[in-house]
Order: C-alpha cells, then structure tokens, then sequence
C-alpha cells in the first residue's frame, strides 16, 4: 500500500519570521503517521523551517535546485547545499519554473537524476496547459514529460520519486480538475512507468495531484485509486493546509 503525501508548496511567499509562525500553527494540527507531510519554502526560509518542524512529522523539502554539483551559477542552490541543511525533498520542474526559468524536460530529467543521487526525494511536476487540454494531447503530452523526467533513472531509483500531476489551467485558479480528469490523468502517469520499468515499480511510484487543492476537495480528490496525495499551493499557506492532510 502507498502512503499518502501531501505537500505543500509555498512559492515566493513568507519570510523566515512568518514561516514560523506558520508551521508552529501547524504543528499542534498534523499528527498523523499515516501520510507523509512536506512543506517547501523559500530557500532562504529552509534553516528557520527546519529548526521549526524539530520533533513534528513535517518534512522539509525545496522548490528547485541546480543539477551541478557546484560552480559558476550565479543566484542557483546545489544539491549538497539542501542535503547539508537537513532537506529531504525538491520539487522539480514546477509548470511555474518551466514557464518563467526557461525550464525543459531535459532540465528537469537532469535534476532528477542528480537529486536521487544525493539522496533527495524529487516531487517531478508534469501536466498540460489549457490548449493542450482542449486539443485532446493531455495522455500524450504527460506521457512524455514523465518518461524523459525518468530517462536513465534506474528502477530502484525510480521507486522513490514522486509524480505530480498538476494542470496548468487549474494551478492558483480556484479550477480543480474533477476528480475523474485527476484520476485518469494520474492513472495513465502509473502505466507509462509500467511500460518503461514494471508493474511493480509503478505500484510503488507516489503521483499526486496539485491544483487549486483545498480543505473542501482533497479528500474525494485523495481517495481516488490512484492519487496518492497532493501538491499544494495557495492552501499550504494557511492553517487549513493541516485539514488537507488531515483529509480523511
Ligand atoms: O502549483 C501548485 C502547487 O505546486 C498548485 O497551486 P494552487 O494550489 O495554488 O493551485
């Protein structure tokens, strides 16, 4: 059975100060064992975080990281930076970053592989926009994101990474996708990963959903067969992020 994880992505949002006040609101609220909580700041906010969430089952995790071990990338984060302050996660390729940073497919697989090699659980964002929703290519088009976010990526490896399922259209929108759209999309993520490694590893595999998640959709979103949790933006920032992990 796949444990459930939920996470929470803050985006350019907070300062260290408010983090805290935010997770120490949270804390007393997430208890549970049963699904794995992440919160993912701002980089500048992971140390105070991290002091933060001592002695909580929340995870730390980051928004992105470069896929060099080091050098001359100004304004960037190295793996070994994040893995030395105690984070566990990195969200790769957000639609935000591939829209804005100019990130590709091949960026994205190349941060893959160079998290898992530090021992960083990625959170690999994939998902359509709008047109390419109306234009019928969704299957197609996330198909591809996640075999080339995966390309190389042995099947032990692969085993860890998480999936997230976020469309375009429905991210900051209030537009949730119905939990069938999730589902099926979700459900077509696990069978290429089926094709590409087996059904063993894809059983194994975690694929959420993210987009406009809230207290009042995750828990019909959550208990579909196969969305192992969520990736969640605006609602991360409030208390009510602990009645989405506590969704049940
Ligand atoms: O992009 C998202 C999480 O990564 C989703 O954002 P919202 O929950 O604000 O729609």
């Amino acid at each position: 059975m796949r444990k459930k994880i939920v996470a929470g992505n803050w985006k350019m949002n907070m300062t260290p100060a408010k983090a805290v006040e935010l997770i120490d609101s949270l804390k007393n609220e997430i208890n549970s064992n049963e699904v794995d909580v992440v919160v993912c700041p701002p980089f500048v906010c992971l140390p105070a975080v991290l002091e933060a969430v001592k002695g909580t089952n929340i995870a730390v995790g980051a928004q992105n990281m470069h896929f060099e071990e080091n050098g001359a990338y100004t304004g960037e984060i190295a793996p070994s930076m994040l893995v030395e302050l105690g984070v566990k996660y990195v969200i790769i390729g957000h639609s935000e970053r591939r829209q804005y940073f100019a990130e590709t497919d091949q960026t994205v697989n190349k941060k893959t592989l160079k998290a898992l090699e530090h021992g960083l659980v990625p959170v690999v964002c994939v998902g359509e926009s709008l047109e390419e929703r109306q234009q019928g290519v969704t299957i197609d088009l996330v198909r591809l994101q996640t075999k080339i976010a995966l390309k190389d990526v042995t099947a032990e490896d692969a085993k860890k990474v998480v999936i997230a399922y976020e469309p375009i259209w429905a991210i900051g929108t209030g537009m949730t996708a119905t939990s069938a759209q999730a589902e099926e999309v979700c459900a077509a993520i696990r069978q290429v990963i089926a094709e590409v490694y087996s059904k063993e590893v894809a059983d194994e595999v975690r694929v959420q959903y993210g987009g406009s998640v809230n207290g009042g959709n995750a828990n019909e979103l959550f208990n579909m067969g196969n969305i192992d949790g969520g990736l969640v933006g605006g609602a991360s920032l409030k208390p009510e992020f602990a009645s989405i992990v506590n969704y049940k």
